[in-house]
């Protein structure tokens, strides 16, 4: 329990954003810092990988440093085989000596002689082509051997010159390189066992929060994984720094300044979460003492973003990434990583957009720029980028999504249908051979891990059973997995066909009540029984779902138009339903059968309901949807399906 002084700072609003423009919050951060690597160091070269090159590499000799030859066969004049043919060969002397690699040649090829030669031999005085000992015999009838020369020779042929690769003095790397195993191939092959790089900026990660755990420990109720400084530390290791986890810090204004105190021995430091107004939220409140200059920037309009805090202290950035997991590395990007670049010695990142149209209508919070992440499907009218739309508060997003859509300010919704530029977050579209959109359900995840088994690669949208026919039937998705009953018939899916789409049958999952064992006003009742003894009981709390939903539907029709306490909460899962009955936010709600499971909840079962797919019928024989057809009617898989609560 709070005591009241606790209740009354917790009620009041203690910091207030002064909210500016973007680029005006990084124009304000820059202009203290010095966007530079702060020094250099040398290090062998196998432990150079995903270093970047302070000092740009002249080549000290050449590649090849000699003219070799690059198959295996015979040192010879060109002019000795011209018309050599099978009928009329050309006969050359065999010198004495074979130019294994690394042999130096002793001997002078003259004209009408030969020297054998390997792959990579070093090539003698007087040779002007290599002929390939595929098109020449050994003639052993006499001394010197002498061998046939079936085929004429080029000059040049089969030579690689000395200094074609790289030539001595040329310039092969710049400053500013961040090197991969081919840069450091190409180091190796000019002799080079040392390379200067820059020294990485060390960057201080500190998570804060009460509630915030690491991974790894057990999770009690309302406590929060710490997402937040694994994702940090590895984009700061991404971009060229050296990350320097400082864990987990409680609300605690003493523990606070002591984290970052230990944290200015760092180049820079990213604290997450405890930056907006809450009560509890201590880091802004802990940076705010720096000086030289302190804070520059606290609110910035963007969304998301809105109550990242910029500062720095004697040119050291100190930023306050808000806490929640998308919104945290979403500011990242857009104010860290450029500064991190740049004192990493990296040059500014290339971005790349494509062109798609939104297909469906998005509001917008006037007053902040927003970006938007979406998923890219492909479709027969080019791209279309769907909203990912989990919020600021989700960790998976920004996996998933092929890239954002920025949203003007001014803009409240941008219309289905527009164009929109997508700047990509990774360099290239990932292509899908089969694209999935609909309703989320365990059974079908299994389906499609089978598939990603097969080296298939898929991708999936969860947009719901209606979002999934509305797509499918824009020709946005190979597969729509649904499970909508027709109010009017109590068929399931059948109604959404069109004459473009074909009903491919997927499995049952039955649906029923939920509730926490042992609850007496349940356990062991018939339906009609549980559900009178619900409606009699005022404290009894329900839980009901999102409209558009089947479950929906089905819960409508068993309450026959009452609305009990709790028929206001209607979250978009069934795992959220079993979540709240099974913390006791609610006792009794509607779920499919495996999830009850999954929560270890009782359950009465109701109804079966049918999750199908539709098809368009254009794409049945794609090599993705025949696999995933085929995979539906494989015996072993239904047997799986079926040990999973799902009746095929
Ligand atoms: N009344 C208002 N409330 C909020 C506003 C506002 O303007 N007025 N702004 C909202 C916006 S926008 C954001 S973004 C959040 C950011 O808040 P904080 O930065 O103070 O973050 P917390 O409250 O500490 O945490 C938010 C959320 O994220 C979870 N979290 C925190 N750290 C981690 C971590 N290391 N790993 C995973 N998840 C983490 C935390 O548990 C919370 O759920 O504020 C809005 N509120
Ligand atoms: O700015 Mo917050 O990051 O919108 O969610």
């Amino acid at each position: 329990m709070s005591n009241n002084d606790d209740l009354r700072r917790a009620a009041r609003q203690e910091q207030f954003l002064d909210v500016i423009d973007r680029t005006e919050a990084a124009a304000r951060f820059h202009a203290h810092l010095r966007l530079e690597p702060s020094g250099c160091e040398t290090v062998p070269l196998g432990d150079a990988l995903g270093r970047v090159l302070a000092r740009t590499v002249k080549a000290p000799v050449d590649a090849p440093g000699f003219d070799r030859a690059s198959v295996d066969g015979f040192a010879v004049q060109s002019g000795d085989t011209y018309g050599a043919s099978d009928e009329t060969p050309a006969v050359l002397s065999l010198n004495p000596e074979v130019l294994a690699p690394g042999v130096e040649p002793g001997l002078a090829v003259a004209a009408g002689s030969a020297t054998a030669i390997a792959t990579g031999g070093m090539l003698p005085r007087g040779a002007d082509a290599v002929v390939m000992i595929e098109h020449t015999d050994l003639l052993e009838d006499r001394q010197p051997l002498r061998v046939e020369i079936r085929k004429p020779a080029l000059p040049g042929q089969f030579i690689a010159f000395a200094g074609t690769d790289i030539a001595k003095g040329e310039t092969v790397m710049r400053a500013g390189q961040w090197l991969t195993s081919r840069e450091l191939g190409v180091l190796a092959a000019i002799g080079l066992d040392r390379v200067e790089v820059y020294r990485r900026p060390r960057v201080a990660v500190i998570s804060t929060g009460n509630e915030i755990v690491p991974p790894g420990e057990p999770l009690r109720p309302g406590k929060v994984y710490d997402s937040n400084g694994t994702i940090l530390a590895a984009a700061v290791r991404e971009l060229g720094g050296e990350p320097v986890g400082l864990g987990v810090v409680p609300d605690d204004e003493t523990a606070l300044a002591g984290a970052l105190e230990q944290a200015l021995a760092c180049d820079m430091v990213l604290l997450s979460g405890g930056t907006s107004k809450g009560a509890g939220d201590l880091s802004y409140r802990a940076v705010s003492a720096l000086q030289n200059p302190g804070v520059v920037a606290h609110g910035v309009a963007l969304k998301p973003g809105k109550p990242i805090c910029l500062a720095v202290t004697d040119g050291k950035p100190v930023v306050v990434l808000p806490g929640f997991p998308t919104s945290a590395i979403f500011n990242f990007h857009e104010f860290v990583a450029p500064v991190l670049r740049r004192m990493a010695g990296l040059s500014s990142a290339r971005t790349r957009t494509v062109d798609a149209t939104l297909p469906v209508r998005v509001a917008s919070e006037r007053g902040r720029t927003e970006y938007l992440l979406v998923s890219l499907m492909p479709t027969d009218e080019g791209l279309a980028a769907y909203p990912m739309g989990k919020g600021s508060g989700a960790v998976t997003a920004f996996n998933f999504a092929d890239g954002f859509i920025a949203i003007d300010q001014r803009t409240e919704q941008v219309p289905a249908g527009s164009a929109v530029s997508v700047q990509l977050l990774g360099q290239a579209l990932e292509p899908a051979e089969l694209v999935f959109m609909g309703s989320q359900c365990a059974g079908l995840d299994y389906l499609l891990t089978l598939l990603q088994q097969q080296a298939l690669s898929v991708k999936a949208l969860y947009v719901g059973s209606m979002g999934g026919a509305a797509a499918v039937k824009r020709g946005e998705c190979d597969i729509a997995g649904v499970h909508l009953m027709d109010p009017a018939t109590g068929e399931y899916n059948r109604h959404l066909l069109t004459p473009e789409l074909e009903l491919v049958p997927g499995y049952r999952r039955m649906q029923g009540i939920v509730f926490r064992k042992n609850d007496a006003r349940f356990e062991g009742k018939t339906l009609e029984a549980a559900l009178a003894t619900a409606r009699a009981d005022a404290g009894c709390l329900m839980i009901n779902r999102n409209s558009g939903s089947g479950t929906r539907i089905l819960i409508d029709r068993l309450l026959g138009g009452e609305k009990p306490p709790g028929y206001a909460v209607q979250p978009k899962s069934h795992n959220a339903v079993a979540a709240a009955v099974a913390q006791g936010r609610a006792d009794w709600g509607v779920a499919i059968e495996t999830v009850a499971a999954q929560y270890g909840l009782g359950f009465i079962p109701v109804q079966d309901g049918h999750y199908d797919f539709l098809v368009p019928k254009s794409r049945l024989e794609r090599p993705g949807v025949r696999r995933f057809r085929e995979l539906l009617a494989d015996e072993r898989v239904r047997q799986a399906l079926g040990d999973m609560g799902f009746h095929t």
